[in-house]
């Protein structure tokens, strides 16, 4: 079965928003693993803006289940991965000032630089994997630099998706059929929601795990708020 990794990268930006520690990125993360996730995804930019290095350590004590940690490996990342060793680091190359991540890697352009730094997570035992679009020839190069695993990047199939077009799903089908021929492992992520991810994971053979942040927790407050209206409404209600 695929396993579901919880980001949590939503909940440091709330509690970044009030400058407090309310909610409690740790606290939460650990109610997501309790609540059946079978992992815990962060992807610490270099601003800082949601998820801190401070919390990447935090959360190293206390994750039970898949620790994976994203991000685009400059030095400061490199250094703050080797020495937590999450289970998996997910290399993501995507520029300082990106709103969210919005390209794969060029492995072929970059296939030194790749194969040098997978060696390096490699000799912790962290294991790797290589943000990717569903491109064959990218998919081979992936397949040279000696990474565990790739993660599919699915916002073009969500937009489609949402446009009704599920012919979006076919180069993800491909791309996990050649990844599996190659001896990659297959994970996927990026606007992964309630509504599409069930005729993905249909569709793509050998999917080992899908990270989702943005939709899950957006979808958890839509889901949340009329339990806690009520809430609020019981607790008035005496007066
Ligand atoms: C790698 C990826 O697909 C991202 O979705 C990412 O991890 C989310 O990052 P933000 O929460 O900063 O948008
Ligand atoms: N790797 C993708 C991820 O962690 C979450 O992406 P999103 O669901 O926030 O778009």
């Amino acid at each position: 079965m695929t396993k579901l990794s919880v980001n949590v990268n939503k909940i440091a930006t709330l509690r970044n928003s009030r400058g407090g520690d309310f909610p409690n990125v740790v606290k939460v993360a650990c109610d997501i693993e309790s609540f059946g996730a079978e992992g815990i995804t962060i992807h610490p930019r270099p601003d800082e803006r949601h998820i801190r290095y401070q919390d990447a350590y935090d959360l190293k004590k206390v994750v039970t289940t898949e620790f994976n940690i994203e991000g685009n490996p400059i030095p400061k990342f490199m250094e703050m991965v080797l020495a937590i060793r999450p289970t998996q680091v997910t290399l993501v190359p995507d520029a300082v000032d990106a709103v969210t991540s919005n390209a794969g890697w060029d492995t072929i352009t970059h296939q030194s630089f790749l194969k040098e730094i997978i060696a390096e997570f490699k000799l912790k035992g962290i294991r790797t994997s290589i943000f990717i679009d569903t491109n064959s020839k990218l998919i081979e190069a992936a397949a040279t630099t000696g990474a565990d695993r790739i993660e599919l990047y699915t916002e073009e199939y969500a937009t489609q998706f949402a446009l009704g077009n599920k012919k979006a799903i076919e180069p993800f089908t491909k791309s996990a059929i050649l990844a599996t021929q190659l001896g990659l492992g297959i994970n996927a992520g990026h606007d992964l929601s309630l509504d599409n991810i069930q005729f993905f994971a249909e569709n793509v053979p050998n999917l080992l795990e899908v990270s989702i942040g943005h939709a899950l927790i957006s979808e958890s407050l839509y889901l949340g708020l009329e339990n806690v209206v009520n809430m609020y409404k019981y607790r008035l209600s005496s007066k």
